[in-house]
């Protein structure tokens, strides 16, 4: 286990509710600089709704969560994205009435440490498509397309982690891969990852360690390599 003050994130006990129904068990999870780590489980088991409880989303919560040692156990959203945590939802998150290129620069703020190494022009190196759509809006962009400024919007913030929600959903082989291939990129540039995708023998080769949810608790956590070589992977994944 590394010191405390290694990691960017821990979160303690974490409990979540919709109205009455409880849907987070009591979840341990920490995330150290730099690292990727791997969220699994079946449809319904927890995973967006931990994501969204650790961004503050989710209101009706219980547990310890911090940031940079800090207490965000009852932070709003936009506190911590404001601490470095940025996120690429579901379903993708750009301004449709946006070119391309407000959607960016608008996105930009250097990060906690004054970081600003990744710039309008090196986000455009990486998402070559996104170049030559500059001036067409949001909603004129294709799937795939949408979920590269969306994460090229979350690269301008400089965050220290990222968290991925289904980022390949629905998205063509070619541009699925696209999207692996920068999230590589991401991960060899020293960011943290959180990474929900329903291709989990991708998530594992990608990921240091992974954690697997059935119904709102961690049935199975370790190494990427030890969970995906653990006999009941299978039955939680239901595959
Ligand atoms: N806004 C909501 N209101 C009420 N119940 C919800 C809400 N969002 C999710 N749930 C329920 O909470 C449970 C966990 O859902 P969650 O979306 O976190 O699962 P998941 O593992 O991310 O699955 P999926 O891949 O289907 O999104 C499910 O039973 C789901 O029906």
């Amino acid at each position: 286990m590394k010191p405390s003050s290694e990691f960017i994130l821990e979160a303690s006990c974490i409990h979540a509710w919709y109205g009455s129904s409880h849907v987070l068990h009591g979840i341990d999870l920490a995330i150290g600089r730099g690292e990727t780590i791997g969220l699994l489980g079946r449809n319904g088991m927890g995973k967006s709704t931990l994501i969204r409880t650790l961004l503050g989303h989710v209101t009706q919560r219980d547990g310890r969560i911090t940031l940079f040692g800090q207490d965000t156990s009852r932070a709003r959203p936009h506190e911590v994205a404001r601490l470095g945590v940025a996120y690429v939802p579901e379903g993708r998150g750009v301004f449709p009435n946006l070119s391309v290129r407000e959607n960016l620069i608008m996105a930009a703020r250097r990060g906690r440490d004054g970081r600003n190494d990744w710039s309008y022009g090196r986000v455009l190196e990486t998402f070559p498509r996104l170049k030559e759509r500059l001036s067409n809006l949001g909603a004129q962009l294709s799937g795939g397309e949408q979920q590269m400024l969306s994460i090229g919007r979350a690269l301008m913030t400089h965050p220290d982690l990222i968290i991925l929600d289904e980022a390949t959903e629905g998205l063509a082989p070619l541009i699925v891969l696209d999207i692996w291939n920068v999230i590589s990129a991401i991960r060899a540039s020293g960011i943290a990852t959180l990474i929900v995708d329903r291709d989990y023998r991708k998530v594992l080769t990608q990921a240091d360690r992974a954690l697997v949810l059935q119904k709102g608790q961690v049935v199975l956590q370790g190494n990427a390599d030890e969970v995906a070589g653990s006999p009941a992977l299978a039955d939680y994944l239901g595959v």
